[in-house]
């Protein structure tokens, strides 16, 4: 219930305005729902008695009937007040989760990141948040809003009517609801877990058999992959039929618990009024305001199905939007940029020993290295670690002077750029994908950008900046997407540039007019690079081979 309540706090910041209106505005609703029953219950009586005795002519009956309509419209305006005020106020705060969320899973370690897959991620920002919508709305508003009416109504009914029928109404639509929702949040929530798990399942299957459906069908597991997709679905089936049999059984009692209190307030109000100690109109009040009170208790059946999944959409996302009050930390190197690399020895997630033996290795201001060895040897790893986004096993790193450890993360993005493996476009325009580095970039500069790498004609030819790329940054080939995703690394002007294979997928002449390209658009810039071809070797200053540890490991060796 933790994660529940920091999310509810998170909701309520900067809207707490907003929802002590909604609060308020939800209980003068119930009070009056429960008000205009008790009066019109006494209305009735009282005017039948009086009629019955021929007092009819002297009954009030204008000031009575006008405080019925005051009631019915009074309620009517305070919930359509309610429901402005905290609808719109979640849905502010919803979308200030969603970034916060977006921050939080961002700013987590690229280990952490490394793992979290598209599919969970879209999860994570979609269906964990939406789960959460209810948490003021539907649980703990009508909850706060329920009790103090239940308690207000008993405390009016002990004084208006007789003490007893205020007692019987509070430990029946009071003590006993609340033991209800207890008991059936008990039950509720494990298979609440289980349909939102389900419906994650089919929602990341789904997205995994359309990303890979061509494969699928090539290797005849088409058939399997949609099979998985459907058991996920009838899981989800599973769950919902048995929250929905929670909710109707919950339903039931809760209607049999109000039922009941209505027909024991109706007795002692009876016996009472047989006996002379109340008129028949307070019995009236008495049982009307116990029916009425039905509206206070009926959110219980609709939150029971809900709080499984909010209680486990809250327990993924908590530690993700906290992380991002925690402000980050390091300090900017101030002496020239040297990146020096001392001892530096790297073990994998899953691996007992080191990728290659220790390494040092500096690369000036204006210099380029290139970093070889075989396959698997671990150059992406050491471009990683000389980022930041890895931590070294063995040795230190430094940046001007300083431990890569030390400086500022903020300061790390704006002063190295890397260009992995597999570069991330995205779909949209070609300007849009440039600008991701340099978002007030004007159009020269991009042009300036894609010159550096040798794809202005091509995107020329292709109608421009405006061109449109799309899922992932299809529509280019292959040595296209990275060379505009070089151009994008150049616009953040970086004082250290990590390449990974740079012209991977390009022609000899041009991978070289690229390499030349990048070192003129960035003559100050440490570049360090993995890679494979002689072109990118020539070009640089240095290269320097990674040797792998001798020996199989463990883990990693096959019978
Ligand atoms: N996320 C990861 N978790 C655990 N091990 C990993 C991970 N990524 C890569 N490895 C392993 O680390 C080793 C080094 O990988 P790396 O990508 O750094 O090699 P590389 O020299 O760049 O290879 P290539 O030239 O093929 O790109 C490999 O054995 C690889 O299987």
């Amino acid at each position: 219930m933790r994660p529940l309540v920091s999310i509810a706090t998170l909701l309520l910041a900067g809207e707490r305005r907003a929802f002590v209106t909604g609060l308020a505005l939800t209980l003068t609703v119930l009070v009056m729902g429960a008000a205009l029953l008790g009066l019109s219950g006494w209305f009735i009586t009282a005017a039948a008695a009086a009629g019955l005795t021929g007092l009819g002519i002297l009954f009030n009956v204008f000031v009575p009937s006008a405080l019925v309509r005051l009631l019915a419209l009074g309620r009517t305006a305070a919930r359509y007040g309610e429901r402005i005020s905290t609808h719109d106020a979640t849905l502010r705060a919803l979308s200030r989760l969603r970034v916060r969320l977006l921050e939080g899973l961002l700013r987590a370690p690229y280990r952490q990141l490394e793992r979290l897959r598209a599919n969970a991620f879209l999860n994570r920002v979609t269906a964990d948040v939406e789960a959460l919508d209810g948490v003021l709305l539907r649980l703990i508003l009508p909850g706060l809003a329920g009790l103090a009416v239940v308690g207000l109504t008993a405390l009016a009914l002990a004084l208006l009517v007789h003490p007893a029928v205020g007692l019987v109404v509070a430990l029946g639509q009071g003590v006993l609801p609340t033991l209800l929702f207890l008991i059936g949040q008990g039950r509720a929530r494990p298979v609440s877990r289980r349909a939102e798990a389900a419906m994650q399942a089919l929602r990341s299957r789904l997205i995994d058999l359309i990303a890979a459906r061509s494969d699928l069908a090539m290797f005849g597991q088409l058939p399997a992959a949609i099979f998985h997709v459907n058991d996920a679905a009838i899981r989800h089936g599973m769950a919902r039929a048995g929250l929905d049999q929670i909710e109707r059984r919950t339903g039931f009692a809760l209607d049999l618990t109000g039922t009941a209190v209505t027909a024991l307030a109706l007795a002692i109000g009876g016996s009472l009024a047989q006996a002379g100690a109340i008129t028949p109109a307070q019995a009236a009040i008495g049982i009307f305001a116990s029916l009425a009170l039905g509206e206070a208790t009926a959110p219980i059946r609709r939150a029971l199905p809900e709080i499984g999944r909010m209680v486990q959409a809250a327990s993924r996302i908590t530690p993700a939007v906290t992380a991002v009050t925690a402000p980050a930390t390091g300090r900017a190197p101030t002496a020239s940029l040297l990146l020096r690399l001392e001892g530096v020895t790297v073990v994998r997630d899953g691996a007992e020993r080191p990728l290659f033996d220790p390494l040092s290795l500096d690369v000036a201001p204006g210099e380029t290295v290139a970093l070889t060895g075989p396959s698997g040897s671990g150059k992406s790893t050491l471009l990683l670690v000389a980022r930041g986004l890895l931590t070294p096993a063995t040795g230190r790193v430094t940046l001007g002077g300083m431990l890569l450890a030390d400086v500022s993360p903020d300061w790390l993005r704006d002063h190295v750029a890397m260009v992995p493996q597999r570069q991330a476009l995205i779909a949209g325009s070609v300007a849009e994908n440039l600008r991701l580095a340099a978002p007030g970039a004007d159009e020269t500069t991009l042009w300036q950008a894609l010159r550096a790498v040798q794809l202005a004609d091509t995107i020329t030819a292709r109608g421009g900046l405006s061109l449109r790329l799309g899922f992932r940054g299809t529509g280019l080939s292959g040595g296209e997407g990275r060379r505009l995703a070089l151009a994008r690394a150049l616009l953040c002007k970086p004082d250290l540039l990590l390449l990974d294979e740079p012209t991977e997928g390009l022609d000899g002449p041009t991978a070289t007019q690229v390499l030349h390209g990048l070192r003129a658009a960035l003559p100050g810039a440490a570049i360090l690079m993995a890679a494979h071809r002689p072109e990118e070797i020539a070009l640089a200053d240095r290269s320097l081979s990674l040797r792998p540890v001798a020996g199989p490991d463990k883990n990693n060796s096959h019978p």
